[in-house]
């Protein structure tokens, strides 16, 4: 679905990116980890084509993303950004409804209403539609953004989902709310492409892992091969441990520090 092939991104001769290769396909939860600052906004917005590669190529549905209309991409990939700073006084239902400005023309067809009623209940917000936007909390302004996103790609199949650092500002309940929309889209045959912070997230969500260090690919794979002791320490300079609990499918990674005093009590 996404073939990322050895691409790279400079600004003023500084190397943000470097001979970046991987394949998302339908259905996989690639999650992107690194360091702060070692690139993985800068990777989205690559794949989403808001900045286009210095070199190497991106290819949607075996496409370069360079050819496609920006229309017929929208139609096809959505994107939740890392920043979206909104100071107009939109309601919340009007942002959720600029995910369908790529389906109509002028006005909204009843459909596209629908559509938005249903995307704004699915993250719980169907209680704010009416609630200007700037007079929202973090969290809830970060649910009406996810469901925009969502209600772009509602009716599309097989399409491409990407999240940077989604949950930022969200309660526990909520994250775990927004993981579980990824993963339904992922059984649509969606592809999934998410910036994770919460390294214990991604391993419980993600199939598959990119985990950058300066601009370049340290280790990619599955979550478990990638998220080990080893490769935390050497990209994220901390001591952790990778343990696995009886009562649950994955590991969890934890700092050192706080395993010691674990192992004590
Ligand atoms: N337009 C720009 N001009 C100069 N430097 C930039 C520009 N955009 C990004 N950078 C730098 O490129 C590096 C990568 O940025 P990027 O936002 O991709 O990192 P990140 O991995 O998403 O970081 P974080 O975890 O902090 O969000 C950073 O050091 C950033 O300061």
């Amino acid at each position: 679905m996404i073939a990322v092939r050895n691409v790279g991104f400079e600004v003023r001769n500084r190397r943000l990116l470097h001979e970046v290769s991987f394949d998302v396909h339908p259905g996989q939860f690639w999650a992107i980890v690194g360091a702060n600052g070692a690139g993985k906004s800068t990777l989205i917005k690559l794949l989403s084509s808001e900045l286009a590669p210095a070199s190497g190529s991106v290819f949607f549905q075996g496409k370069d993303l360079k050819k496609y209309e920006l229309k017929e991409l929208a139609k096809k990939r959505a994107v939740l950004a890392q920043q979206n700073t909104i100071t107009l006084s939109f309601s919340t239902q009007e942002i959720v409804l600029m995910g369908r400005y790529p389906f109509y023309d002028t006005e909204p067809e009843q459909r596209d209403l629908a559509i938005v009623d249903l995307c704004l209940k699915k993250v719980g917000i169907a209680s704010l539609k009416d609630r200007l936007y700037p007079t929202l909390s973090g969290g809830e302004q970060q649910r009406v953004q996810l469901a925009r996103t969502l209600a772009q790609i509602w009716e599309t199949e097989n399409g491409l989902l990407l999240l940077d650092e989604p949950t930022t500002g969200m309660d526990l309940l909520h994250q775990f709310e927004t993981f579980q929309l990824a993963k339904v889209m992922t059984s649509r045959g969606f592809g999934v492409v998410a910036v994770v912070h919460d390294l214990n997230q991604a391993l419980q969500y993600a199939d598959q892992v990119l985990m950058l260090k300066g601009g370049q690919t340290f280790a990619s794979g599955r979550a478990e091969d990638v998220l080990t002791e080893e490769h935390i320490k050497a990209v994220f300079g901390l001591n952790v441990q990778v343990i696995r609990p009886e009562n649950t499918s994955y590991p969890i990674i934890v700092p050192q520090v706080a395993a010691a005093l674990l192992s004590e009590n």
